[in-house]
């Protein structure tokens, strides 16, 4: 099962997005939905909220009056925070149900305008963000959906800030031109990397990066980040660290379009507990390393994941190479035309020449 987190703010999108995905076979597990099932007329939800917001909030049939909710609850940050302590567990809860009842060959998206605010991005194998600038979001909620200005505004002000979605997003689906070219791009993501991650997953095919040297690339900085973060998701406190290391971590250089990643756990069992959690969760065991080494699935992102103990010379010293590497013009212009020639024993000699000489240089 490939989990994908979707989100945006409040009218970036997400339905125009979700529809494609449905039609393409996706599961998708819709929080707002679910937020609605939750305080249904008799539900403990709803008691919850009479108790918290007052008998006001009802309409004359005893059913939730949305807009009676609404115009208490996202006035400042207290009240909605309140609203949200009722309603978050009840949904986390049943959103597990339907991930969990979800078939094992599935494309699930989760469809959540709130995953950052909850802090859940690396839970997922993918974040999408719809991304639309938040004044012409609420014109099209004012105008098109009827929303008053004023409750667009006041939600807004209770959500995440657009940059603060866009550092969580591994696809950016710009929802500012016309709909159909936000179908067109959600079609294409289906089936460039959804479709192909999915089958990855499933069947335990890892992507194995081209090692052709390409331009430096700003971006890595910030995939390697949310593919920490995920490692971490998974292994959890069984790594003492996580680093992006290797070429792609030397600002400005050009390097092979695979990003290198390194745990580092106390010990050797420790090494072996991280391994097995990592391949539980879907990452590849290359047998043809020596040292620990697990590919990803994404086709869009190869990423090389190296698991080393606090004892072990490897680990202190793929730590130190971005470093050296950085400091040194000479070194750099060396390491470049070595890294073309894609001979990985050739880059870890040059790489451990270079870290000894420095190490006895200080
Ligand atoms: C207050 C309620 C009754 C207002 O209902 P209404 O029909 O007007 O809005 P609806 O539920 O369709 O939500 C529309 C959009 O408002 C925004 N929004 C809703 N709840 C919140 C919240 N707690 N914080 C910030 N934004 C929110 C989201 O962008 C959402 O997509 C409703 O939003 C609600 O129950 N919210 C609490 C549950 C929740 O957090 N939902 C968000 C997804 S988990
Ligand atoms: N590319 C587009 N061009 C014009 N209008 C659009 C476009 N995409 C969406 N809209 C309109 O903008 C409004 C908000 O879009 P939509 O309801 O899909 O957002 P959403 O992210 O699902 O909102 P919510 O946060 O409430 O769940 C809707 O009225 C929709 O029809």
């Amino acid at each position: 099962m490939l989990m994908v987190g979707l989100t945006g703010g409040i009218g970036a999108g997400k339905s125009t997005v979700t529809a494609v995905l449905a039609d393409a076979g996706a599961v998708i597990v819709d929080a707002d939905r679910i937020a609605r099932e939750v305080v249904e007329p008799g539900s403990p939800g709803l008691a919850m909220l009479v108790a918290e917001f007052g008998e006001d909030i009802l309409g004359p049939d005893g059913a939730l009056d949305r807009a009676a909710l609404a115009a208490k609850a996202f006035v400042d940050a207290e009240r909605t925070a309140a609203l949200n302590a009722i309603t978050h567990p009840l949904i986390g809860e049943r959103t597990a149900e339907l991930f969990g009842s979800a078939p094992a060959d599935s494309v699930v998206v989760h469809d959540m305008p709130l995953l950052v605010e909850g802090g859940m991005a690396s839970g997922y194998h993918l974040v999408i963000v719809v991304d639309t600038p938040a004044e012409m979001r609420l014109r099209r909620l004012v105008e098109q959906r009827g929303m008053p200005e004023e409750d667009a505004r006041a939600r807004m002000a209770r959500q995440a800030t657009d940059e603060a979605r866009r550092a969580v997003a591994d696809v950016l689906i710009d929802n500012s031109g016309d709909r159909q070219t936000t179908i067109d791009l959600t079609n294409a993501l289906i089936e460039l990397r959804l479709n192909p991650f999915e089958h990855n997953l499933r069947t335990g095919t890892p992507v194995v990066g081209d090692r052709t040297v390409v331009p430096f690339r700003p971006e890595w900085a910030g995939e390697a980040e949310r593919a920490c973060a995920r490692l971490r998701h998974v292994v959890g406190e069984i790594a003492t660290r996580i680093d992006h290391v290797g070429p792609t971590a030397v600002d400005g250089l050009d390097a092979p379009d695979v990003i290198d990643l390194q745990v580092t756990v106390r010990d050797a069992p420790a090494v072996e507990a991280a391994l097995a959690k990592l391949t539980g969760a879907g990452y590849v065991r290359d047998r043809s390393s020596e040292q620990p080494l697990l590919h990803w699935c994404d086709p869009a992102r190869p990423l090389e994941v190296s698991v080393v103990a606090e004892d072990d010379p490897e680990h202190e010293f793929a730590l130190l190479m971005a470093e050296v590497i950085g400091a040194d013009p000479g070194a750099r212009a060396e390491y470049s035309e070595i890294l073309g020639r894609a001979n990985r024993e050739e880059t870890r000699r040059f790489e451990r020449t270079l870290c000894e000489a420095s190490r006895r240089g200080r």
